[in-house]
């Protein structure tokens, strides 16, 4: 399957979320990166047509969605960062709620929400409330129902928000699986969830499309570009004009830092392997940080 954006610009009113977005993606799980505000709702929002975009068109296997229509959304599954659910619905009730909107057939239903429950791990919590759970299990349940349908291109905005450790990684490998022979794009932060498990990343930044690449390719552009150093903490001030830092720790009464970008040749540095993280910093302050603003 190929999902093509073709050119999507979406306005509020004076403000542009997007501006002339176009790339294509086959079956794999990608990442979409961004900061807040960079769009990456609104593009989400606008693949499953739960928004309209103000200019360009999305295709699947080179038919219009707006055409598709409800063929389309049967394709779909999708996870909004915040979902609605009624009160009083278990999370058995709201799966076979959601998966009868979905036009899933009664027969098939049970079956398939007991694999889902079992997938998410909330098979113990069926007939509790979903109003009851917590953060991350009101997280699980959003995934269950994205993929009760069995969907062939599933979006997730942000799923792995309020999970814990455990559940994270056990969600993340079951997604890199699902991959497989679909098409699935998550939005997060947190840059090494997606280095775990896609294998391209789409990186946006102020509504416009920055990058989308093979996450190796991309990475080996900061070879030789990424750094560990002991410094004084008074130091750090002169490296961050110049060179973003992207962790630190306090060992005794230096700070261990990682930092990209040149060389500094007034401390001591130990070369490192570079992660998609690095590279994202690096670019990331490049494009419309401060040597945008000194422009
Ligand atoms: N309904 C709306 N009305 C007006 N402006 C909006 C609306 N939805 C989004 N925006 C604006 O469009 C821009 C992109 O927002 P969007 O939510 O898509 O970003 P995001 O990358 O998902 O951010 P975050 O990581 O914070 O969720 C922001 O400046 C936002 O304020």
């Amino acid at each position: 399957m190929i999902l093509k954006i073709d050119n999507i610009s979406k306005n509020f009113g004076r403000k542009v979320a997007l501006k002339d977005i176009s790339f294509s993606l086959e079956d794999g799980v990608y990442g979409l990166l961004g900061d807040n505000g960079a769009g990456k709702s609104t593009l989400m929002r606008i693949l499953t047509t739960v928004l309209k975009p103000s200019s360009g068109r999305v295709e699947v296997d080179g038919n219009s969605i707006k055409v598709l229509g409800d063929k389309y959304r049967s394709l779909l599954g999708y996870m909004p960062q915040e979902f609605f659910v009624y009160p009083t619905l278990t999370a058995r009730g709201f799966l076979e709620y959601m998966g009868s909107l979905k036009g899933i057939n009664e027969k098939d239903l049970k079956n398939k929400i007991d694999e889902v429950l079992e997938f998410v791990n909330l098979k113990e919590v069926a007939n509790k409330r979903v109003v009851t759970f917590s953060g991350g299990m009101k997280r699980r349940i959003g995934i269950a129902q994205a993929i009760i349908n069995d969907p062939k291109i599933i979006i997730l905005d942000e799923p792995t928000a309020g999970l814990d450790p455990q559940e994270r990684i056990r969600f993340l490998n079951i997604l890199g699986d699902m991959g497989k022979n679909r098409i699935i794009i998550i939005s997060t932060h947190i840059v090494s969830e997606i280095e775990a498990i896609s294998r391209d990343v789409i990186v946006m930044k102020k509504g416009k499309l920055v990058e989308k690449g093979d996450i190796d390719t991309l990475v080996e552009t900061m070879n030789n570009r990424v750094w560990e150093a002991e410094v004084k903490p008074n130091y750090l001030k002169e490296i961050e004009k110049n060179n973003p830092i992207i962790r630190m720790k306090r060992k005794n009464e230096k700070i261990r830092i990682r930092y990209v970008g040149e060389k500094i040749e007034e401390i001591e540095n130990k070369k490192v392997l570079p992660t998609l993280e690095d590279y994202y910093v690096y670019n990331n302050n490049k494009i419309g940080g401060k040597n945008e603003k000194n422009n």
